[in-house]
């Protein structure tokens, strides 16, 4: 896109915004609703319809209608391939209304909404459209008078709620694998950003998807989210989000029908910068780039910069002057390096996490103050600090913001313990030139993507989750199948 900041602000001022829910492909009002916020200037965007459990319960009966005798699990693989794929293609002809969809609600730079969310999305719905008609069950050898086959059938109705900071690729990492199994889905977007998901639903209809097989409800969490979560007649419970909020989705499961319940939780994850690195500065750079990408509100975020001492100096200062150029702006600028947070209360809470880090003793390297207050957004300065001891509440607990801790040590052994010192398993970053180095520790490190001289790489072809409290299964990849089928066996006497 070469559209200037004047270009996207003029856009943003046409822009249409959805705000009914979608149930069973049509438009569904409800007298109650909330008013949608943009983290950019604090000002109203729009107003969404605000559902609860009676729309939950009828999105999911269209849901449950769509699967037990729409057409849509017993088309042809191929054929839910073609609508994935006219999907894609509606997705691309409305790329800048979408991007500027989720820039306006949740603050992401409009660049990186456009080049990074979008991209993942067109992707997302291109990669399983065309995975649906490659698959195969399987026939395992057994005795000569016997015949066993092997199945993958869809799982059923598939709740999906999902986060703010990508919302519409995790959206879709949940919505496309779910669709080319032959599910259907009943969506509960965060309600910091439903707009985005709404339009998306829309897109689906209008590609052809049938009615009752995608519906979208907002609402809070607390109120839809748990009515799903707790809906007797959803088959798997599919969550992005909080650590603390996954549990909450075990208990509903557990309370209620012990749905399939699949979680990609939050994360501390460390990144350790070891002497031999290729090449330090990139290696600093890049630590740097990944904290404050996307605000920080990353759920693999490298918020434990784990460095040996004998070159933490030097790659501190490094980040910290990369901190002090950062371009913080208006998102719809396209030159903005980082937007504001997600909104008011969450800029708040980061604050507490500096200053009660600061109150604790650990050294405020740069930043640590809320930025740009005329304009009424939620701008915070990226923020580093040093000295943070271990067990801090910094150093354990997600912030879910563009802070980092920066932590030394003197021999591999200490920087492996200190990287799995946390509850979270997500993801970690290592850089080194010794291969056989790169290989152990990677295999040390409970996580569930190791980055070696990288970091925040990713494609459709990899899973993507966590180990220990970062959840379980898998999102992208054909392993996100296993999430929306179930196996069955069928056993033949010959
Ligand atoms: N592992 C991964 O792949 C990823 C994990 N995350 C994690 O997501 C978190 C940040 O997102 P955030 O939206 O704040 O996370 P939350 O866990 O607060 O919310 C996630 C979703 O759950 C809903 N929800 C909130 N409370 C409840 C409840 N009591 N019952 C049912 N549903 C509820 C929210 O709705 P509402 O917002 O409307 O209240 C939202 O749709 C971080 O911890 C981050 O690490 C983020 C991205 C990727
Ligand atoms: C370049 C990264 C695309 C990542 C998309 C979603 C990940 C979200 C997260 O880690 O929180």
């Amino acid at each position: 896109m070469d559209a200037t900041h004047d270009d996207w602000i003029r856009r943003a001022q046409t822009l249409q915004l959805p705000g009914p829910h979608i149930i069973d492909g049509v438009e569904h009002e409800t007298d109650d609703t909330f008013t949608v916020v943009s983290p950019r200037d604090g000002r109203p965007l729009a107003d969404v319809a605000d559902g609860g459990a009676a729309e939950i319960n009828e999105a999911v009966a269209a849901a449950r209608r769509a699967f037990d005798s729409g057409p849509w699990p017993r088309l042809a693989p191929a054929e839910r391939g073609r609508v994935l794929l006219r999907i894609a293609d509606l997705i691309q002809a409305e790329r800048a209304d979408l991007a500027l969809t989720v820039s306006l609600e949740m603050g992401k730079p409009i660049t990186d909404a456009h080049d990074i969310e979008l991209r993942a999305l067109i992707n997302t719905f291109r990669w399983y459209g065309q995975l649906t008609d490659k698959l195969a069950d399987e026939s395992p050898h057994t005795a000569p008078d016997t015949l066993a086959l092997v199945t993958r059938e869809p799982a059923g109705v598939v709740g999906a709620v999902v986060p703010w900071n990508f919302p519409l690729t995790l959206a879709g990492w949940k919505v496309a694998p779910a669709l080319a199994a032959g599910c259907t889905v009943v969506l509960k977007p965060s309600e910091n950003s439903p707009l985005s998901a709404l339009r998306l639903a829309k897109i689906a209809t209008a590609a052809g998807l049938p009615h009752g097989v995608l519906n979208v409800v907002n609402g809070s969490g607390p109120i839809a989210g748990r009515a799903l979560g707790l809906h007797p007649d959803v088959d798997v419970l599919a969550f992005t989000g909080s650590t603390a909020v996954g549990r909450q989705y075990l208990r509903y499961a557990a309370d209620s029908n012990l749905k399939r319940v699949w979680l990609e939780l939050g994360g501390k994850s460390p990144n350790i910068i070891l002497p031999d690195a290729p090449d330090v500065e990139k290696a600093a750079a890049t630590a740097a780039w990944s904290i404050f990408f996307n605000q920080g509100e990353m759920c693999t975020a490298p918020s434990r910069l784990l460095v040996h001492s004998s070159i933490a100096e030097r790659v501190s200062e490094v980040i910290v002057e990369r901190a002090r150029a950062l371009r913080v702006g208006d998102p719809l600028d396209p030159s903005t390096e980082m937007g504001p947070l997600v909104g008011q209360d969450h800029l708040d809470r980061v604050l507490g996490h500096i200053h009660a880090a600061v109150d604790t003793g650990a050294r405020l390297r740069v930043g640590g103050e809320r930025t740009l207050p005329q304009t009424g957004g939620a701008y915070l300065q990226p923020t580093v600090f040093d000295r943070v001891a271990p067990n801090a509440a910094l150093a354990r607990e997600e912030v879910f913001g563009p802070v980092l801790s920066i932590f030394t040590f003197d021999d591999l052994d200490e920087a492996v313990a200190l990287a799995n010192a946390t509850d979270y398993g997500l993801a970690a970053g290592l850089w080194t030139s010794n291969l056989s180095t790169a290989h152990q520790v990677s295999r040390a490190l409970r996580a569930g993507t190791v980055w070696v001289n990288c970091y925040e790489e990713g494609d459709l072809t990899v899973p993507f989750g966590g180990m220990k409290q970062s959840g379980n299964g898998r999102d992208k990849s054909a392993h996100a199948l296993e999430k929306y089928t179930e196996v069955k066996t069928t056993w033949f006497q010959l």
